[in-house]
């Protein structure tokens, strides 16, 4: 109903609805990082068409506002303000991108409270979970760096900003890796085989950079990829998700703030339209580069589109991390690990846990343990004190998590625990499962589940193990626990993934290098990841004799 009202106002008229509410809906401190329209070349705008996409809460099934359902028109329109824009940002130097760059962390810092309800209203995670990015992390490395770094920081996509700008903000005694890197974009110079000859090489920015993001990460998946654009010098098209536009609007909105210039950031919102949209984004001979998070099948799409100007791509596609526990396992660090991993955003990570082998003689302990500690979480609304697990995206999550469960239960699973969706009325919500004895043959075994499913697969040997762990198309993480060194190396350099956690459920930090192999993707994000934004270029100097 209040959809249907939404729908039927004219934009400037729902935007001034909302506005009058925001306060009550979002409980936002600074209501103004709301925003219900588009971002191309400097300017708030509404659909050509005045069509709108309706943002509900997965967790109350509310609507949140509106924003503008955009087409080809303003795809290319944002892609033509991209481009004149390069022409000076491309210029400036390194030093101004990344002074810029700090003001936008800092922004970010003192909306650090908005920018995180933002994230539970429209993705249902938990604050607390939106805040850090991480769930339950303070149990499982309270003692250790990360923990510093988040106090410093405060979360992931801050990070993120960071990383590309001034590590001096982080002690350095705690964060020893080099950051810095938008002033690090350093070429060499390569000793010559002819004589009076210099070879040099020198990095530059890309160009105009279509990003295209999932829901599951509504800030950081942005911060991960737009951080290492502006950093390089390049300008940017971003589609968020029609689920979660608004925390993608909140950042555009302070990176403005931050003295980003007019046409360097454009965002256009769409659902219905989105195949032409993704297909100017990727086809269009202006655009230089495509990134893209999200399914092996869209990834497989977007790089095809491209393919037909050979541009620059990086992908972090669908993942299905089988998660080992081997006999001589620390016990307590593998169930915090599988915690951690397997249901952080409920599940909705492309590095949780897929698939869980337990070694023979630990599994009955490590079954029951981990039924014990997924008994005790509490699902609900997110914002609300005490709340371990929030929603899941919403009702088409939940039939994938059901056909899993019943196409393992049919083939000799058992339910340990949950089961089943609870609540639908009021939100997406499905009870964290754990199923014991799951057949190495059941779909879940061959396909993302994406929800807080938790397969139990007993094993009996190492080499069993890795030719399980191996047997599937995609290898973005795995994990495994075990405190023997011989093995450890062993399992590390077999598995077939892009990152691997070693006794450890917790992989995400803004400095690796994140990436998949197989299907799960090409190139690295964070650590590493501004150089996929840049180009080497040769210079051959002679007449130097
Ligand atoms: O879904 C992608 C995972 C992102 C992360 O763990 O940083």
């Amino acid at each position: 109903m209040q959809t249907l009202l939404l729908r039927s106002l004219s934009p400037t008229l729902r935007f001034a609805r909302m506005a009058s509410t925001n306060t009550s809906i979002f409980g936002l401190r600074d209501s103004s990082l709301i925003k219900q329209q588009a971002f191309i070349d400097g300017k708030w705008l509404d659909a050509q068409s005045g069509e709108t996409i309706v943002v509900t809460n997965p967790a109350t099934r509310e609507v949140l506002g509106a924003v503008p359902e955009m087409g080809l028109a303003e795809t290319k329109s944002a892609i033509d303000a991209a481009a004149r824009a390069f022409l000076a940002w491309s210029t400036t130097t390194a030093k101004h991108r990344h002074d810029i760059l700090l003001k936008l962390f800092a922004l970010m810092n003192d909306h650090h409270e908005d920018l995180s309800r933002l994230i539970t209203l429209e993705n249902g995670k938990t604050l607390t979970e939106a805040k850090t990015g991480r769930k339950h992390v303070q149990r499982i490395v309270h003692r250790g760096k990360q923990t510093i770094l988040h106090a410093v920081t405060r979360s992931l996509p801050c990070f993120l900003v960071v990383w590309y700008a001034l590590p001096s903000l982080l002690n350095p005694r705690l964060n020893p890796l080099p950051a810095e890197e938008a002033v690090r974009t350093y070429g060499e110079h390569i000793p010559s085989a002819l004589p009076g000859v210099r070879n040099i090489t020198i990095q530059q920015p890309v160009g105009v950079v279509s990003i295209l993001t999932p829901w599951n990460f509504p800030s950081a998946m942005i911060t991960r990829k737009l951080g290492a654009a502006l950093a390089a010098g390049c300008t940017a098209v971003i589609k968020p998700p029609p689920e979660t536009p608004f925390s993608c609007l909140a950042l555009v909105e302070l990176a403005r703030r931050a003295g980003v210039p007019d046409g360097v950031i454009n965002v256009v919102t769409t659902q219905k339209n989105v195949v032409a949209v993704g297909k100017e984004m990727c086809e269009s001979k202006i655009v230089k580069k495509v990134s893209f998070t999200g399914s092996t099948a869209v990834a497989k799409l977007l790089a095809g589109m491209a393919a037909s100007t050979l541009k620059k791509v990086s992908i972090e596609a669908g993942g299905n991390a089988p998660f080992i526990v081997f006999n001589d396992a620390n016990m307590d660090e593998a169930i915090a690990g599988a915690i951690v991993c397997k249901f952080r955003g409920t599940g909705q990570t492309c590095v949780c846990a897929n698939r869980i082998y337990v070694q023979s003689e630990v599994y009955a302990e490590f079954a029951s343990r981990l039924a014990d500690k997924v008994a005790q979480f509490k699902i609900g609304n997110g914002l609300e004190e005490g709340i371990t697990h929030g929603p899941l995206i919403h009702d088409r999550a939940i039939e994938k998590v059901q056909a899993h469960v019943a196409d393992a239960v049919e083939l000799g699973a058992s339910v340990l625990i949950g089961g089943s969706a609870v609540d639908s009325d009021k939100g997406s919500f499905f009870a964290p499962t754990i199923l014991s004895d799951v057949p190495a043959n059941a779909r879940l075994t061959d396909e993302e589940t994406f929800g807080p499913l938790a397969a139990l697969i007993k094993f009996e040997s190492e080499e069993e193990v890795i030719k399980l762990a191996n047997d599937t198309d995609v290898g973005l993480a795995g994990y495994f626990f075990s405190r023997d060194v011989g093995r450890v190396w062993r399992v590390a350099e077999k598995l077939e993934v892009g990152m691997i956690g070693v006794n450890t459920g917790l992989l995400s930090q803004a400095v690796i290098p994140f990436g998949g192999i197989k299907e799960s993707g090409l190139g690295r994000e964070g650590g590493h990841g501004i150089e996929e934004y840049m180009n080497t270029k040769l210079i051959v100097m002679g007449g130097l004799a």
